[in-house]
């Protein structure tokens, strides 16, 4: 497969690398500065008293630098990458691709979504008899397990129809709705058929409907509950269907839901990839994988060919494990004021983790290199009792893992189907498979963190394995996101108290990474992200100490006459403008900049604080872990308000209260700053370091204070939290001050 003409180029860009790097440089100088004023002329001026204060405000600041100075290794080499589909070798030398499709709650991932995430798949560009779907229903749902039949029977007119007129929104519940058809133009006939088609969608959505109400359709002889066997169900196979009514081939959909047992852990959806990486392994066996949530789309057919360009690119493939694509969303508002899109992360981290080793693998729209999930110790020779100390003890699966590392060519497809076979999936996919075998330590997915996809990500880059981030212009695959706070932020919570698991562990980015020698500034990003919950810290202290301080009359920042104080005002503007810089450096607008600031804030008050607790909890063993799968049924309400960029803050009591708290103490010390010291007391400019925090504070949260005092809507503040804020507000300030004075 030795091409002459070039799959895919690499573009550094070198400007923003430049910019990035004196920056860096010289904002690092003023933090040693900050430092410097702090522990040395600030702490011999202060009273034995306020000590713990100073400690705390140390703290913070050394947090907050230590957190700056990891995330600045995230773009010294940004790079964005182009691909020549074209130059790939003909269709029959392409390698077959298993898509795997998890879902795993019927009531919060509604069916027809989910299906339309596997007919999007079934849909991609590429030789059907080389594509296998594989759906791994956690949930276990009769009506699911009927959606997937129903789907199958609608994939094979969807599939055909998408080949034949070069449809590109292969979705069918995107195209259907989209205003325009994307680019096709087929004429009389595409028209006909467009719209025999349609009314063929509708009946599948009618017969969808019928099954959810009805809790499935009376011929399925399958059970779930909660302790239930494995169920996995060849829905469809390739090839099937084409002779009868003389249509293209579409790839083969087969159905999984695994053993479950309350007795045992099930590991979410880790544990749901790995059962499916063995049923996979002995059905096509196939060497790479495409991993699609069950809430992302693909949305452009020539993924797959545009991810083949670096996995068949033979200067790069040896070392490659990943190809990972940005997660994008279809919901996002224009002012996407909870940062759904997760901008920073698709935008402007991967690609310049890409520049070092590769972007971190982001839970979906990646394809996956098989071979690089079995570990990098297995090797042909081994011998059999060794193999199945890690994979298991089944002899069929373990043929499987030696014809991957191997290389050796799949005869791919699902041939004849024995039942014998059948039995062995069934057999790989109980609960009790993975017992003293090393799944989830060393192969697979790994369990030790919810947050499996940057975890499993980590470890593979720490054996030596690369990725490569590719954005292209067109989405190749389209999700849905949180769109209220409440998701956003118990999502958020999930995420952090996994990432802090990591932190917390022999696992630390910076020790582990640092020691399987993984590039110094590849270990910065994977260590920044893990401690990203610890800007829950220096977020609290800061919202809180300076201004008891203020209302105390204890100054906390270099008085404004004062040379120190330019160095705050250096770090604080420096801070601001070069991620002014950033955002509209990658298409993002002074508004994005704002929300941004503010995402932060709230999360870091939140989500970031949650998670750490949680994560201590579960260290203790106080709690177990868990995966709350995001809710996907919208509020219409909500959404609309999310579409206006109007915060909705029906949210958990425990979400919003801290929140308001802090808004309001900032407006009661901001209040007396301004009128109090000024006027009476002459101290303003002692202490304009500690008004000016509060203002900014203010302004960034300025919708809290909206929410709180001008909107009367259903998405407003309770009046209820506002008093309860009030009062938890004073009683900071009355307590905390006892220490002060
Ligand atoms: O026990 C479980 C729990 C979840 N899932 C599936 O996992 C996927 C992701 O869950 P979702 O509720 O959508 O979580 P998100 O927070 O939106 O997911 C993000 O974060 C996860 C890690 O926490 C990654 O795995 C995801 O790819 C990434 O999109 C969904 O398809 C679920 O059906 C399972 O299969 N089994
Ligand atoms: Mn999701």
């Amino acid at each position: 497969m030795e091409t002459l003409r070039p799959l895919q180029k690499c573009r550094v860009h070198k400007f923003s690398s430049i910019i990035h790097r004196i920056h860096t440089s010289v904002h690092s100088i003023a933090i040693l500065f900050m430092l410097y004023y702090r522990l040395i002329i600030n702490l011999s001026k202060i009273q034995i008293s306020f000590l713990p204060y100073w400690f705390l405000i140390f703290t913070s600041e050394l947090i907050l630098s230590f957190l700056w100075l990891l995330n600045s290794a995230h773009i010294f080499f940004p790079v964005s990458r182009s691909v020549f589909p074209e130059n790939l070798p003909p269709d029959d030398e392409l390698p077959p691709i298993d898509v795997f499709v998890c879902t795993a709650d019927p009531i919060k991932e509604p069916a027809l979504g989910v299906v339309n995430t596997v007919l999007s798949a079934m849909a991609i560009d590429y030789p059907p008899e080389k594509v296998s779907v594989y759906l791994s229903d956690d949930g276990g749902s009769v009506s699911m397990l009927c959606a997937v039949r129903e789907a199958w029977r609608f994939g094979e007119l969807w599939v055909p129809f998408c080949r034949e007129y070069g449809v590109k929104r292969i979705c069918p519940e995107a195209f259907f709705q989209a205003v325009d058809d994307d680019e096709v133009n087929g004429g009389k006939k595409y028209l006909l058929e467009r719209e025999h088609i349609q009314k063929e969608y509708e009946e599948f959505k009618e017969q969808l409907k019928r099954a959810q109400e009805n809790g499935g359709t009376k011929d399925t002889t399958v059970h779930f509950g909660p302790n239930r066997d494995t169920v996995i169900e060849i829905i469809g196979q390739r090839g099937y269907g084409a002779k009868d009514n003389g249509k293209a081939k579409i790839p083969s959909l087969v159905y999984v839901s695994r053993e479950k047992n309350t007795s045992h852990p099930h590991h979410f959806k880790a544990g749901a990839l790995n059962v499916l990486l063995r049923v996979s392994g002995i059905i096509s066996n196939s060497p790479y994988i495409l991993m699609l949530d069950c809430d992302m789309h693909s949305n452009d057919p020539s993924s797959a060919r545009q991810a083949m360009c670096f996995h068949l690119d033979p200067k790069i493939s040896p070392s490659l494990a990943f190809v990972q694509f940005p997660q994008r969303f279809h919901n996002i508002s224009k002012n996407d004021i909870y940062d759904s899109a997760l901008r920073a992360c698709f935008v402007l981290k991967w690609p310049g983790m890409d520049g070092l080793i590769g972007p971190m693998l982001s839970g979906t729209c990646f394809y996956m290199k098989r071979k690089a999930l079995y570990g990098t110790d297995i090797h042909k020779d081994m011998d059999l009792s060794k193999l199945k100390k890690c994979f298991g003890s089944s002899n069929e699966f373990l043929n499987t893992v030696i014809t991957s590392i191997n290389h050796k060519e799949n005869d791919t497809g699902i041939k004849e189907f024995a039942d014998n076979k059948i039995q062995e999936a069934r057999f790989i996919a109980s609960c009790t498979y993975e017992q003293d075998s090393q799944w989830g330590e060393q192969i697979g997915f790994l369990y030790h963190s919810v947050v499996e996809d940057y975890f499993t990500g980590f470890i593979l880059h720490c054996k030596g394995w690369k990725s490569v981030f590719h954005n292209p212009s067109r989405p190749a695959f389209l999700g849905s996101t949180t769109t209220n706070l409440n998701d956003t932020l118990v999502q958020g919570t999930r995420w952090n108290s996994g990432l802090i698991e990591v932190l917390f562990s022999r696992f630390c980015p910076l020790i582990y990474g640092l020691k399987s020698r993984m590039p110094l500034l590849e270990c910065m990003c994977y260590a920044y992200l893990a401690s990203q919950p610890l800007y829950c810290f220096p977020a609290w202290v800061l919202a809180i100490i300076p201004q008891l301080c203020l209302l105390n009359d204890i100054p906390i920042y270099p008085k404004v006459s004062s040379p120190w104080f330019i160095v705050y005002v250096f770090l604080f503007l420096s801070t601001l403008s070069k991620y002014l810089w950033d955002v509209v450096n990658t298409g993002g607008t002074m508004r994005t900049w704002w929300n941004e600031w503010r995402v932060w804030m709230i999360k870091s008050i939140t989500a970031y604080f949650y998670g750490t607790l949680d994560a201590i909890l579960k260290l203790y063993g106080f709690r177990k872990a868990s995966f709350l799968p995001t809710n996907k049924v919208v509020d219409d309400e909500q959404l609309k308000r999310y579409q206006m960029g109007i915060y909705d803050f029906q949210a958990s009591k425990m979400l919003i209260v801290p929140l308001v708290t802090l808004v309001t103490l900032n407006m009661i010390s901001f209040t007396w700053g301004v009128i109090g010291e000024e006027i009476f007391e002459g101290r303003f400019s002692d202490l304009f370091g500690q008004v000016f925090l509060s203002f900014f504070i203010l302004m960034v949260n300025y919708p809290i204070i909206e929410g709180m005092i001008l909107r009367k809507d259903k998405g407003s503040i309770p009046l209820f939290v506002t008093l309860l804020s009030i009062l938890l507000s004073f009683c900071l300030l009355f307590f905390g001050s006892i220490f002060v004075t």
